[in-house]
């Protein structure tokens, strides 16, 4: 017999984004770029290599001046790509109601998935679903979320029923949210041309996830398919085309492009960096770009789509180059992520 005393069991959600330091200092960017640059999913060399290359030699190197960019990016409330998680997870919890307990971690740094899971599981849930921040699918962001949250869980004595919710770029309320945004924009002023510009991952990555072979980097992913369901490139293509005729845009009206490369084996192209550069000579002068691979405010989007893309495109002729903001905690964006849940 059920005893009407006990408990009524919950669904536990977890959001997760990628992680930032404690604080824009030196030391708290080179713990963050350790872990986050030693992990095989990001850096896919031989941990025997990749250890004594990057603690020894790339980070070291790379932590002052990133420290410096952290700091123009940090806030009264901190990290942008924290403060509005937890505005987010606060959100959707008060949006899902008392039926579901929402707890939000970082892949790297603070607070720890391994600490929002042990809250999930001190209230006793019914089940988990995770939600990885990213919309399209990658084995360096969303797999590298899967596969802690797995290896943290594998040692628990009962282990939870658990959902992914792997790729969520050609979702309704994700795309009408981005949408909404970008009409903000284009209702305040003509512009000449839309950049949609996500986070690039090397070609090889993709090669490693496609056994068959069907992604050759041409026009194999102007369709999102059975096919290429997990390619990072049609994912890409598939959410700038569906934001793209929210707004109403022709093909001409837009370009794909691929920002943050690191090191010289080839990514995903056309490079943003580059790609702007031949803007104006085309005659576009008035930028609108969209940076559809973050859900939230960060160095990628902030720094290095709002102030030094628009430096870079202004030093090359343009006039005008404007960031939409990310989703953070719109409210919208808040009800699309409830709606996800309750689907999943
Ligand atoms: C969209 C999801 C992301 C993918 C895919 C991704 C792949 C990827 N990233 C690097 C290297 C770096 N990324 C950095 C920052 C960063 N990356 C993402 C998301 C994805 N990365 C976010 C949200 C952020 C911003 C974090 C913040 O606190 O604001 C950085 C740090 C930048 C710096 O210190 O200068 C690096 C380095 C690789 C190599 C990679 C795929 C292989
Ligand atoms: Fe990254
Ligand atoms: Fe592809």
């Amino acid at each position: 017999m059920p005893n009407p005393s006990s408990p009524q069991r919950r669904i536990g959600v977890l959001l997760v984004n990628l992680g930032t330091p404690d604080s824009p200092e030196t030391s708290d960017v080179r713990r963050y770029l350790n872990e986050f640059l030693t992990d095989g999913r990001v850096i896919d060399i031989p941990a025997a290599v990749r250890y004594p290359l990057f603690q020894g030699i790339v980070v070291p190197l790379r932590a002052p001046k990133s420290a410096k960019i952290y700091k123009q990016l940090w806030t009264e409330r901190g990290s942008p790509l924290l403060f509005h998680g937890l505005d987010l997870q606060q959100k959707v919890q008060e949006e899902l109601g008392p039926d579901y307990v929402v707890a939000f971690g970082m892949r790297y740094q603070k607070p720890s998935i391994a600490s929002a899971l042990e809250e999930l599981r001190a209230a006793e849930v019914e089940r988990i679903i995770v939600l990885p921040l990213f919309p399209q699918y990658a084995s360096a962001s969303t797999g590298s979320v899967q596969q802690k949250v797995m290896d943290i869980v594998k040692d628990w004595w009962i282990v939870p029923s658990i959902n992914f919710i792997s790729a969520f770029g050609s979702d309704p309320g994700f795309i009408a949210t981005i949408v909404t945004l970008g009409k903000r924009e284009l209702d305040k002023q003509h512009y000449d041309h839309v950049v949609f510009s996500y986070h690039g991952i090397p070609e090889r990555h993709i090669k490693k996830g496609d056994p068959t072979k069907y992604c050759q980097f041409g026009s194999c992913c102007d369709t999102l398919t059975d096919r290429n369901r997990y390619c990072y490139r049609a994912q890409c293509f598939e959410t700038s085309r569906l934001v793209a005729a929210g707004l109403g845009l022709s093909p001409d009206d837009y370009t794909v492009s691929f920002q943050s490369r690191l090191g010289r084996d080839p990514w995903l192209k056309p490079y943003t960096d580059i790609a702007l550069k031949d803007f104006p000579a085309k005659g576009i002068k008035h930028v609108l770009a969209f940076s559809p691979a973050f859900t939230a405010d960060c160095l990628e989007t902030t720094i290095e789509v709002g102030d030094e893309f628009k430096e870079l495109f202004e030093e090359a002729g343009g006039e005008h180059w404007q960031l939409v903001p990310s989703l953070n905690s719109e409210p919208e964006w808040v009800d699309a992520v409830a709606a996800m849940i309750r689907r999943s």
